[in-house]
């Protein structure tokens, strides 16, 4: 096990800080002390934090372990702001947007969910673009927290249709090869303006995107992924050795 780590871990870009979990139950709890912890340490050096969430299957347990403890201080986290960097155009009701966690649930009053508008809201996809992009202007996002797909996507950059290179802050996709179909997204440029970026990957079905986040590979947009100061890759020992 240590020579396949140390073998791999030699490979790894300077920029890309690698941590390893047991799995991903492990993984999901001590990111949510972590995101925690520099909440915390964000609110105490200025008056507001920008945190992005995930959807998909670590994004919805690190969510919902999040909303307990913003609830369990109904008195903290005042300057906090959520958004996510992606969001399914669907009802807002439904399961499959990647805010549901936080829909009905949240009973702080001091934090400011920002959420892109729902299918039901919204008259079509291009408005829910423009009214997330005027939502983020002049906003800077202290900590993104990115889920990865098996293919390797992350937000809703899918590999052979995201434009890496794009430079506007959110866009429209409607042919998502992961249903549902049409969602908002985070560009690229947008997800490494921030300060610090952490992509967390449990299970064996991540451990190919994992290794080519690894090796450089850029035929993922998750290799492209580089916060402004600190990146990191938060796997669990499934996603990290491959068969
Ligand atoms: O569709 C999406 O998938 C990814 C990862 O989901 P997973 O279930 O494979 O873990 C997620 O990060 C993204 O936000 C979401 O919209």
């Amino acid at each position: 096990m240590s020579d396949d780590f140390d073998a791999i871990v030699g490979d790894i870009d300077d920029e890309l800080d690698l941590t390893l979990y047991a799995d991903a139950a492990e993984l999901a709890e001590e990111v949510t002390v972590q995101i925690l912890a520099a909440i915390e340490k964000g609110l105490k050096l200025k008056s507001q934090f920008h945190l992005v969430l995930t959807g998909g299957t670590l994004g919805v347990q690190i969510s919902e372990a999040l909303v307990n403890e913003f609830n369990a201080d109904s008195d903290g986290f005042a300057g906090l702001h959520i958004w996510w960097s992606d969001e399914r155009f669907v009802p807002a009701d439904s399961v499959e947007r990647n805010a549901f966690p936080f829909h009905k649930t949240v009973t702080n009053t001091k934090i400011v969910i920002h959420e892109a508008l729902a299918s039901d809201v919204a008259k079509s996809i291009d408005e829910a673009v423009s009214d997330y992009d005027l939502a983020l202007e002049n906003v800077d996002i202290d900590l993104n927290v990115l889920g990865l797909g098996p293919d390797g996507h992350v937000a809703s950059l899918f590999p052979g249709i995201a434009d890496i290179d794009d430079h506007r802050k959110v866009f429209a996709i409607t042919d998502s090869p992961k249903p549902p179909a049409v969602r908002v997204s985070f560009t690229m440029s947008l997800i490494n303006s921030a300060a610090e970026v952490w992509i967390v990957a449990a299970g064996e079905s991540k451990a190919d995107a994992v290794t080519k986040i690894i090796e450089g590979d850029l035929s993922i947009p998750a290799s492209y992924v580089r916060g402004n100061s600190h990146t990191r890759l938060i796997v669990d020992t499934e996603a990290f050795f491959s068969e």
